[in-house]
Order: C-alpha cells, then structure tokens, then sequence
C-alpha cells in the first residue's frame, strides 16, 4: 500500500476524493490530512478513520507518508507543491495545477530535478464509458474521427469569499475550471490540438471571471471540436456530454463528464456503405445503448499513481496532460481576447 497525505480535506476531498478511496482503492492509504480548519481536520479524520490530521504543511509533511493529493484552492498550489516536493514526496495535484502556465511548469521540472513523481487529477479519464470509448477510437471503431464535443456546466451564482470567482485566486472562470476536464477528455481520446479558436464572455453573473465559454478546436488528424461550459446554465438543463462521431459511427454519453462515477452512454456503428440516401428518414434511433458498472474514478485515479510510484508504470495522467492543458486554456483565453485562432 502506498501512503497517501491529503493538503486541502475540506472540498472535493471530503466530498469524493477520500471516501471513495477509503471505500475503493486497492493500493493506496490515506493516512494523513492537512487542512487549514482544525474542527474540519479532525471532523474528516474522524468520519474516515484517520488518525494523523493536522493544520500546517509543515506537519503533514514531516510524517511517514509517501505521497500527498493536494486539493487547496488552486492559488495554495505553487507553494504547496514546491513544499511537498522539496520534503520528498510525490504529488497529485488536483485541477487546475496551478494559475499558470509558468507556475505548471516549474512545479514539473522541480519534480524532475528531485526525481520525484508528478501528476494531475484528471480523474475523468477513468469513468468507464470514457475509457470504453476510447478503445473503441483506439480500435478504429468508429472510423476516422471527424467531431468531438465535451460539456460541463453548473449553476455558480455569486458567492462572496469563492476563490473561483477571482482571476487571482481561480486562475479564470469556467472554462480553467470545468473546462479543462472537457479539452483533456478531446485531446485525450481524438489526439492532439493544434489550434484554438474561443468566445469567452461574463454575460450573467457579477463577477469577474468567464460564466459563458464556448471554444472550436482543430486537431492535429484534421478532427474538429468543441467544448463548452457554463456557469449560468441550471445543473439539471444540461446533459454535460460527451460526444465522439467518426466515418464508422458515433459515441454520446449523457452526465458522465462530472464528478459522478456514472452516466449513460449510446453507440451507433455503421453495418457497411450505406450510400447517399436523398430521403435523410432518420425514423428509428440507431443507437444502442451501452451499460457499464461503474467504478470509482478517484479511486482509480489514486491507485494508478500509486502503481506509477511502486512498479514504474507511467499512470494516464502524468504531469504532460496538465501542461498541455493549459497551452490550449492560454490559447483559448488570448483567442477570444485577440478575436482570431490561436495555434497550440
Ligand atoms: N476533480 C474534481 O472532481 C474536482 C476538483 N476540484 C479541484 O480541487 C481543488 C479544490 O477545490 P474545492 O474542493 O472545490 O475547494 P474548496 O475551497 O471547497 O475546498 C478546499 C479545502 O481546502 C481548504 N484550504 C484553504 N486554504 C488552504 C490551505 N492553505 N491549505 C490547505 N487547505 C486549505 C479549504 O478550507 P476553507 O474552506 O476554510 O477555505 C477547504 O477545506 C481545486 O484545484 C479544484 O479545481 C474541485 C472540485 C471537483
Ligand atoms: O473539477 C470540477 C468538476 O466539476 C465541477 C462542477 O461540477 C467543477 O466546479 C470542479 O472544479
């Protein structure tokens, strides 16, 4: 069993991150936490069986632990993780990896100079649907993928004190927020992007961050795509899907891109050349519905970087896939700032 700290129990963590990997992981431990709350600490320690629960860095890192996830508010990251990293300990570090590209990158290359391992919390690489689809693209499937489309949104009113709603603290708005999960399943199942075009706009909410982003991608093997997020649109109106359509046939999923382990998912495979048909009678749905048991995604998610630092087996999401990411957020943001398409 690998030894897991958690630096921020509060938030996702409480919520998911460490129930499901006391419930599920196979190979990994949390034995420590950290937040800055003590009565919070304690209450979490208590709820999951962890003894260890502390309220400085300092503290959580001086103990036996192997490993630490870090899921403070995105602007505690840099220093967090420079800290962890400088104490010999690998690191997980939740979405985004911090508030910029710069910051991303010499966390990465800190991680190489101390030969320590480094990753991102993409765990949405792991719900099962996702993974299915991408054995099927893997497998040629559905043909020459031509069209991806990923969405994820939520209702986020004004809410004083939120980190997420201040460029200094939350790096940007939905797009950094939500989105980058949505451009990392695209880049991840249709291949890399090579070019970005965005509108990303504040239209509802009185904050100063992006609640409305809609960004075009140009994949390198001539797939389009978009992704789509909002902070202004009511949780239940939006089916946050993912979309994969190909030569062969095509993939939707409904609900799967989110912090839920689940989702439904329809396939539809062409039997052969069925020509051009001038009628378009699209009178019956095509599509199969395809079910799955789901599995735990951040359980997955801790157990493949817990195999990454036992066996040497690099896990799906590796420090690369966070600094890509933001090459494309940077991208997007300047596109929709400079009004044209911004090459990746
Ligand atoms: N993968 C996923 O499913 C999700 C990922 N995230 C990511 O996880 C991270 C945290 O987000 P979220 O949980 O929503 O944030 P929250 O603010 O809800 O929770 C973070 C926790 O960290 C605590 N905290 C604040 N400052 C520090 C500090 N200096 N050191 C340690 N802990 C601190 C907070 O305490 P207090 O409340 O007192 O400030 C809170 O308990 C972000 O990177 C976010 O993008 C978020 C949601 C889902
Ligand atoms: O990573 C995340 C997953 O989805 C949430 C919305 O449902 C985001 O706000 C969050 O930061």
């Amino acid at each position: 069993m690998v030894k897991w700290g958690v630096i921020g129990a509060g938030g996702i963590a409480r919520r998911r991150s460490i129930p499901e990997v006391v419930k599920f992981s196979e190979k990994s431990r949390i034995t420590a936490l950290m937040d800055v709350s003590e009565e919070l600490v304690k209450e979490t320690g208590k709820q999951f069986g962890i003894e260890q629960c502390y309220t400085s860095v300092e503290e959580i890192l001086k103990k036996d632990i192997d490993t630490v996830y870090i899921a403070s508010p995105v602007f505690e990251h840099e220093k967090q993780v420079a800290a962890a990293l400088n104490a010999g300990k690998h690191v997980l570090c939740e979405k985004p990896m911090a508030l910029t590209l710069d910051q991303t990158e010499a966390m990465v290359d800190l991680a190489e100079k101390k030969n320590l391992k480094i990753g991102i919390a993409f765990m949405m690489r792991f719900n099962v649907y996702h993974q299915k689809i991408k054995q099927l693209v893997d497998a040629n499937q559905l043909g020459q993928i031509v069209y991806g489309r990923a969405q994820l949104t939520c209702w986020y009113p004004p809410i004083p004190g939120a980190w997420r709603q201040k460029k200094v603290t939350g790096g940007g708005g939905a797009l950094i927020d939500m989105g980058c999960h949505c451009i990392d399943l695209l880049e991840w199942i249709i291949g890399p992007c090579q070019e970005v075009t965005a509108f990303i706009d504040t239209i509802t909410h009185s904050y100063e961050v992006d609640d409305t982003s809609t960004i075009l991608m140009k994949f390198k093997n001539g797939a389009q795509g978009v992704v789509d997020n909002f902070f202004n649109i009511p949780d239940l109106a939006a089916k946050n899907m993912l979309e994969i359509y190909g030569t062969k046939g095509a993939v939707i999923t409904h609900n799967s891109i989110g912090q839920d382990s689940a989702g439904k998912m329809w396939l539809f495979l062409e039997s052969g050349d069925q020509g051009y048909s001038s009628q378009q009678a699209r009178t019956q749905d095509a599509y199969q519905e395809v079910i799955l048991e789901p599995k735990s995604m951040y359980a997955q998610e801790f157990d493949a970087f817990s195999d990454w630092i036992q066996t040497g087996k690099k896990p799906i999401i590796h420090y690369e896939a966070g600094i890509r990411n933001f090459k494309i957020i940077d991208a997007a943001y300047r596109s929709s700032q400079e009004r044209k398409a911004i090459n990746v």
